[in-house]
């Protein structure tokens, strides 16, 4: 691995993982295992896949865990393993569970009120500690939430959790404190015809807004959460620059939120890669390319395919880190160049010219597309990491990967929805939030806590999916169920 790679440890995720998790799978272990007749493994699993999947273990790496005590002398390199491949996790993860008004919202049929209260209480008695209840918005706008007032009845007595409520202006401040909300969140955009689609107004409309919803709340004692929509892409504008996301960040921070949502409402972010590094990696594979005739002990075949590997290294970072469109033919170009002879690629000037012209009209199409780090490392600049939480929603199938990057810049507030229920109704062909229960599988396979019992949230995700008549949007219950039935 490079040392450019280094502070991001991105380039060297996939390739150490598999060969790790090869060596450290189960089978291997258990093998191991049998053979010094130690029991420990079988015992921990009860000699059952399914029930040691179900009910003991959430992850591969959980399964290694177990297997430390009979795999001689790998233990310690394993255990050190998340630390060293994934960089500094937070050992704990507070998760924001929007199901019951992010993930309803845009459901076509109404869903009972005593539903809606029934799925907040079973969210709460599944360990998580802030559920976003409801909103007081526009019936007209969204008339799913109707009932908000009633939905706050409904759990009013529920002690030790926290029921933000989505208020767009004064007036749905006003009415949420009257239902006895205590904490309230507002919804800024830093896309202007996604704040115009969604609330009727420009940013700095909606900024002026929540001035008078912050300076009431904080007369009222009431907390305010704020979110920023559309951090990565908009559907009209399409990407979104960090800048313009930092900025409405900041603005809301400083006007008194205690935490700032960033919301991948479209669902369209990559982690992205580091503009800088991948710029310092092609110049160092320029150099050794270069300096490929000049050595005296010329070792052709290892350096040929040092060279090679370099290459197709970088070719395998980039397919894995930006596989839009825009980009396919130049990586496709790169794969070509990387088969070809070295000794006919070496002396052919006019694909060294493409190769370099190529590397860069990929770079700066990396630079100008909305990706999930740089948008951090922008809002970052301007809002302590432990005041901002991470919203991402999973049409692309990106969002487990934004929410580890996140976790890798150190933020440890995520918002997700319980099987994968939501979309914002005014962000066409969005899809639902990440869901709850893959990112509890993920967090403890990680070794993160979350005081979320994966298996009492299963259930509430069936219970959820029942109602509205369709499976759960969740991976881990659908693999789960699997295993079970
Ligand atoms: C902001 C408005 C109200 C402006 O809507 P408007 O039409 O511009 O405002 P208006 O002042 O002309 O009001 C229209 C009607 O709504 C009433 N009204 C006005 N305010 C309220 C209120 N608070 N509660 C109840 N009723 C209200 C008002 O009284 C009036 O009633 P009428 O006189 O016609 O009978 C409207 O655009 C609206 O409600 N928008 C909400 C849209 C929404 O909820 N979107 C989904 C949430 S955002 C999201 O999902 C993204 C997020 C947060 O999850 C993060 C992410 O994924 O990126």
């Amino acid at each position: 691995m490079s040392s450019l790679e280094e502070p991001l440890g991105l380039g060297d995720l996939p390739k150490l993982s598999i060969n790790r998790l090869e060596r450290f799978s189960p089978s291997a272990c258990r093998a191991g295992a049998d053979d010094q007749n130690t029991s420990n493994y079988k015992h921990r699993n009860g000699g059952n896949n399914q029930t040691f999947f179900h009910s003991s273990a959430h992850s591969w790496h959980v399964q290694g865990h177990y297997a430390d005590s009979s795999c001689n002398g790998l233990d310690m390199e394993f255990r050190a393993l998340p630390r060293k491949v994934l960089l500094d996790l937070p050992r704990f993860v507070n998760i924001v569970e929007v199901g019951p008004r992010d993930g309803l919202q845009n459901e076509k049929s109404t869903v009972p009120t005593s539903v809606k209260i029934e799925l907040i209480h079973k969210l709460v008695a599944s360990g998580l500690s802030v559920v976003e209840a409801t909103s007081f918005v526009s019936p007209k706008w969204v008339p799913q939430l109707a009932d908000a007032k009633d939905v706050l009845e409904g759990i009013r007595h529920v002690p030790d959790v926290r029921f933000p409520v989505l208020t767009p202006n004064l007036r749905g401040f006003e009415a949420a404190v009257a239902a006895g909300a205590k904490e309230v969140a507002v919804f800024a955009s830093a896309s202007e015809s996604f704040s115009k689609s969604n609330i009727n107004c420009t940013i700095k409309e909606s900024l002026a807004r929540y001035r008078d919803v912050i300076t009431s709340a904080k007369k009222h004692g009431i907390r305010i959460r704020g979110y920023v929509s559309c951090v990565v892409g908009c559907p009209v504008e399409g990407a979104i620059h960090p800048s313009k996301v930092a900025y409405v960040a900041k603005e809301l921070y400083d006007m008194g939120c205690s935490e700032i949502s960033l919301g991948d409402t479209i669902g369209v972010g990559t982690p992205g890669i580091d503009f800088v590094a991948l710029c310092f990696q092609h110049v160092i594979s320029w150099y050794q390319y270069l300096s490929l005739p000049f050595k005296t002990n010329f070792e052709a075949s290892d350096d040929v395919s040092l060279f090679l590997r370099a290459l197709q290294s970088q070719s395998i970072n980039m397919l894995a880190h930006c596989m839009c469109e825009k980009g396919k033919h130049l990586l496709i170009a790169d794969h070509i160049i990387c088969s070809f002879n070295c000794w006919i690629f070496f002396f052919n000037a006019t694909v060294l010219a493409t190769y370099v012209i190529g590397t860069f009209t990929l770079l700066a199409i990396l630079f100008v597309s909305g990706k999930v780090l740089a948008m951090l490392e922008a809002v970052l600049s301007f809002v302590p990491v432990d005041k901002l939480a991470v919203h991402f929603h999973d049409t692309y199938g990106q969002a487990l990967a934004n929410i580890l990057v996140s976790l890798q810049m150190g933020i440890n507030i995520v918002d997700s929805s319980v099987s994968g229920l939501g979309g914002c109704p005014y962000a066409k062909g969005a899809t639902g939030n990440v869901a709850t229960e893959d990112v509890v599988y993920m967090l403890h396979g990680l070794g993160i806590e979350t005081n979320v019992d994966l298996n009492k949230l299963m259930d509430v995700g069936d219970y959820i999916s029942n109602r509205l008549g369709r499976p759960s949007g969740s991976k881990t219950t659908t693999a789960l169920h699997k295993l079970t039935t």
